[in-house]
This record gives structure tokens, C-alpha cells and sequence, in this order.
């Protein structure tokens, strides 16, 4: 794993503090197939790729030896190519799917350990899932699908009515209330499934590739859409998806995965700017540079008078944007933090990010796996 170090809590831990991680991952590995307990840990089958794996024994290592932390309020977002491994490690945090070995927990408890009815209160109240193909009921309309959440939990129906509502218009669903799902176009069943999650209050939203079957343009809206959710709530978000883009606008960090490995997992910026390994960097070698890169990774020390005067821009500011202000303000702009001059961009040091220059080795290593 890379840029990232994780604590080893124990899986009892109460997590009563906003800092603690909501989901805690550790060495968690599934594998499909015949005998799977005998894979995960065994030196023989270590080395083996995950075609040898399945020629040798006829298993697939879907997760393999996993572990990370989902921050509170982050959104956190699980890529790679089809195959890799996303919905199967998502679907194994509340037991969807059973883990081969490995643990996992959830506020401080242990997932593995739950029984059955506090695995249902875990899927229904904590972490609700939204899905692809978004599992609405054709005969009902847009309101008592969005409600149909609260009404399994057995929430009494003029609440769940008033709570549909509220999140049918958060969703930007109103006046469609009394339509059927095959009255909706696709980005619309899409904030149905949506709203429905939302409807139960749920400490964690999963999505399951929510908006690979949209057109690109609903696409794009349904992320804003998420963006705007998140701004709003801070609800922490664990997101499935295959399309770099997407991950990209919408992830605090990413956890790119292969062959049901970590591949790097780090913000968008850390892992533009410093690819853990010929995989990643192919994966982001069309990514716009300056539109993911901040001033923070392309300035260089002040010299002579610069720091005392000058144009400021935030550490945070994108490549993109200081590029703007450094034209603007004819010669450099200060990096200023808390009122204190970091450092200096001109157009040298934007330029190399924009060509790819500005790759600094130290940072490689620290970023390697
Ligand atoms: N029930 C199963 N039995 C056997 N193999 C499985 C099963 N479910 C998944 N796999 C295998 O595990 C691997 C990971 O699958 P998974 O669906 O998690 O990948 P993914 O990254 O989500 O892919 P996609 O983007 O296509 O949905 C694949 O090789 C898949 O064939």
C-alpha cells in the first residue's frame, strides 16, 4: 500500500470518536472455488499470478490479502478493471459475501462476528447499498419505493411518507412522486435507488457502479448529483467504479485495485503525481495533470524578496487555476498558508507539471507498494 499508514486497531475498539474509521479492513482475502481456506496465507500458492492460481487449483482469488480504513465523511472510492475484485470486496464489508479469512469492522465491532439479526440492522441502518441495476419495484410508484426501506424497518406510514418526501426532493425528484419506475428515465431510477438509501439515514452509502448503464451526460449530472450529497451531509461514501473520470472528480482517496490486490491506494493527486507501479501509471497517463495537481507539489522555494510580496493563492489551489493567477499577476504568485509564504509557482514549474515533469523520486518511493 502506499502514501497512506493505517493503524492496526483491534476489531473490538469502540469507534466513539470522529476520528476513528468507519470500516476497519484488515488481511481480508474471498477466494471462489474448491478448498478456498487453503489459500490465503499458504507460501505455495503466493507467488502464483491469478491465472496460475485457477490452473493450479481452481480457485479465484477475488480479494487478496486486503487491508485499508474508510475514514469517517470521506469518499472513498474502489477502481479497477473489470475482474479486479471491487464487488466482491464491497459486498464482503457487511457479508453479502463471506470472507475466506481476515477481519473487518465496523464502529469498533466486529463485522465477522455479527449474527444475524445484527447483520441485518448493519445492512439496513448502517451501510445501505446502492445498486446498478437499481432493484426498484415496478408496481409501485416513485414515493413507496423511496419509502420502501423505511417500511420494512416498520416506520409508521404518515413518517415514512414525510421522510420520502423530504429525500424525493433532496434527490431533485418533485412533482415524479406518483409516477412508476417504467415512467422514468434511466437517471431518474437512478435517484430513486438514490433516495431510497438515503431514506433509512444510513451511516454509510455503498454504491455498486451506480451510474455505469447511464448515458454520459446523466452521468455526469448523477455525480454532481453525489458531490452535492456529500457537500451537503458529509455521509461517508464507499464507490465502486471502473471509469478513472469518475473516481477522479468524485474520490477523497482511491484504492485502485488488480487481480483482487491493492494496487495504491491515495488521493487523487498522490496517485496522478506519483503512480505506484507501470499499472497506475498507464492507467492515469491521459489524466489532465493540472486539473488533479495542486501548487503544493509544483512550487519551489521562495528567493531573495519574493516571499514578503505578490499574488497569494492557497496550497490547495489546482495547477489549472494557478496558472490563470500567475498570468494574471504577470511574473510568480505566492503559495500562502495561514499567512505564511510556502513557496513560490511561475510558469516553469506549472508548465513541467502540465508536461509531466515534475515527478519528484522521493516521492516515488514513498508512494511505491
Ligand atoms: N460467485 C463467484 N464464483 C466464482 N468466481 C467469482 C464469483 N464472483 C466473482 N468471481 C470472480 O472473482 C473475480 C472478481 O470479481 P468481481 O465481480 O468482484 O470483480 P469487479 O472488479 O467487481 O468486476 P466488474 O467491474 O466486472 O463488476 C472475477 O475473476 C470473478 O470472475
Amino acid at each position: 500500500m502506499t502514501t497512506t499508514t493505517e493503524k492496526t486497531p483491534s476489531p473490538e475498539t469502540p469507534a466513539t470518536d470522529a476520528a476513528a474509521p468507519v470500516f476497519t479492513v484488515r488481511d481480508l482475502w474471498k477466494v471462489f472455488g474448491p478448498k478456498a481456506q487453503r489459500i490465503p496465507g499458504n507460501e505455495e500458492f503466493a507467488g502464483l499470478s491469478a491465472a496460475e492460481l485457477r490452473e493450479r487449483t481452481g480457485c479465484t482469488a477475488a480479494v487478496r490479502e486486503v487491508s485499508f480504513d474508510v475514514q469517517r465523511g470521506e469518499v472513498f472510492v474502489v477502481m479497477g478493471l473489470s475482474g479486479s475484485g471491487k464487488s466482491t470486496l464491497v459486498r464482503t464489508l457487511t457479508r453479502l459475501i463471506e470472507p475466506t479469512s481476515g477481519s473487518i469492522s465496523m464502529d469498533g465491532k466486529d463485522v465477522l462476528a455479527m449474527d444475524k439479526n445484527e447483520l441485518r440492522e448493519l445492512r439496513r441502518h448502517k451501510a445501505a447499498m446502492v445498486f446498478q441495476n437499481f432493484g426498484l419495484l415496478p408496481h409501485r410508484t416513485v414515493l413507496d419505493n423511496v419509502a420502501y426501506g423505511l417500511e420494512i424497518q416498520g416506520v409508521s406510514k404518515a413518517e415514512r411518507r414525510a421522510k420520502a418526501m423530504e429525500v424525493v426532493a433532496k434527490v431533485g425528484l418533485e412533482g415524479l412522486e406518483d409516477r412508476r419506475p417504467t415512467q422514468l428515465s434511466g437517471g431518474q431510477q437512478q435517484r430513486v435507488g438514490l433516495a431510497r438509501a438515503l431514506a433509512v439515514d444510513p451511516e454509510v452509502l455503498l454504491f455498486d457502479e451506480p451510474f455505469s448503464a447511464l448515458d454520459p451526460l446523466i452521468r455526469r449530472d448523477m455525480q454532481e448529483e453525489v458531490i452535492r450529497l456529500h457537500r451537503e451531509e458529509g455521509r461517508t461514501m464507499v464507490f465502486i467504479t471502473h471509469d478513472l473520470s469518475e473516481a477522479l472528480r468524485l474520490g477523497d482517496r482511491i484504492m485502485l485495485m488488480r487481480d483482487g490486490a491493492i494496487v495504491q491506494l491515495g488521493t487523487p493527486e498522490e496517485i496522478v503525481a506519483n503512480p505506484a507501479d507501470d499499472y497506475v501509471r498507464d492507467f492515469v497517463q491521459d489524466v489532465a495533470r493540472e486539473q488533479v495537481i495542486s501548487v503544493r507539489r509544483a512550487m519551489r522555494p521562495a528567493e531573495g524578496d519574493e516571499a514578503e510580496s505578490g499574488a497569494a493563492i492557497s496550497p490547495d489551489t489546482l495547477v489549472v487555476d494557478a496558472i490563470e493567477a500567475v498570468a494574471r499577476s504577470g511574473s510568480y504568485c505566492r503559495v500562502v498558508d495561514n499567512g505564511r509564504t510556502l513557496g513560490i509557482v511561475d510558469h516553469e514549474q506549472l508548465l513541467a507539471v502540465v508536461a509531466g515533469l515534475d515527478s519528484d523520486p522521493q516521492d516515488k518511493e514513498v508512494a511505491a507498494v
